[in-house]
């Protein structure tokens, strides 16, 4: 669903944060992207939904080519590319509804988001996308009284809200607990499986990319070093990736039970799904 051909950045200060990417993601697959700081992976998973302009190559969603597209079909097409944010990128001062029907931006306009006038559908598909992640009685909460994983599972309703074929996902457990941590990526895997929804994750953690992804992909000095099953990533290829270490608390088997469960969403008195 997701294609990179030849995808380069070259940023104006010279640096040249990706070479020659070749990629594919399929639906429903879920995809860590490792690598040691300034590999490129901010700037790849930034190139897709064109926050960064890729200096050359072409993307393509489905059959729509990214990075030729006027900012009006750019503006149509991001809507199928829903990211979460590491910082969460919520607004204080608005409620946990009012932070997810944000999310429905790209739809309804400006001034009708302005005036807080959605759609009833918006509405209650925010409500029952919090109850999913967990946020049913928090709804008129304002975002600035949350916890760091209730603000996450927040950015992750919002970003669902807008009813994307693909996440994008940069560094989503950067600033939780380990046990938030395995909550917030187990949960975007859930989600990933209910909705047969692509995600491109770029995460430091490798044990949580070996427990809750599909694929990994290793990127080094802008090019993709290594691509395959989490079960391959062994001490030789963490060499690859990171440079010489002790990888042997890195190494083992990742525990497929817990990556794989998924609960099925509740069901709600509301309407159906989408
Ligand atoms: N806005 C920018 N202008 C110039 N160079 C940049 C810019 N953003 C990133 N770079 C450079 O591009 C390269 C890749 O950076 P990028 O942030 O994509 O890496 P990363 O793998 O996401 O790193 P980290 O894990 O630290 O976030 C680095 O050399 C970085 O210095």
């Amino acid at each position: 669903m997701l294609t990179l051909s030849a995808v380069t950045k070259r940023y104006a200060t010279g640096d040249l944060a990706l070479n020659d990417i070749h990629l594919s993601l399929p639906r429903g697959q879920v995809m860590a992207l490792i690598g040691p700081s300034g590999a490129g992976k901010s700037t790849l998973i930034r190139c897709v939904n064109r926050l960064v302009e890729p200096s050359g190559g072409s993307i393509h969603l489905e059959d729509t080519e990214l990075t030729g597209l006027s900012s009006g079909r750019l503006r149509q097409a991001r809507r199928a590319m829903a990211m979460i944010f590491q910082e969460y990128a919520l607004v204080d001062r608005l409620t946990v509804m009012e932070n997810v029907l944000s999310g429905r931006l790209g739809y309804v306009g400006f001034w009708r988001s302005f005036l807080r006038r959605y759609p009833k559908t918006d509405v209650i598909e925010a409500f029952r996308l919090l109850e999913r992640v967990g946020l049913g009685h928090a709804l008129d909460k304002r975002a600035d009284a949350l916890s760091g994983g209730q603000r996450q599972r927040v950015g992750i309703a919002r970003a669902l809200l807008q009813d994307p074929r693909l996440l994008l996902v940069d560094e989503p457990t950067a600033s939780l607990d380990p046990k938030t941590s395995r909550q917030i990526m187990r949960l975007i895997r859930e989600l990933c499986a209910e909705r047969d929804l692509a995600a491109i994750i770029n995460i430091h953690d490798v044990s949580l990319a070996r427990q809750f992804a599909d694929r990994i992909v290793g990127l080094r000095g802008g090019e993709i070093v290594f691509d395959g099953k989490p079960g391959e990533l062994n001490a030789e290829i963490l060499t690859t990736i990171y440079g010489e270490e002790d990888w042997s608390n890195e190494e083992g088997e990742e525990d497929a039970d817990d990556a794989m469960q998924v609960t099925p969403a509740p069901a709600l008195a509301m309407g159906g799904g989408r």
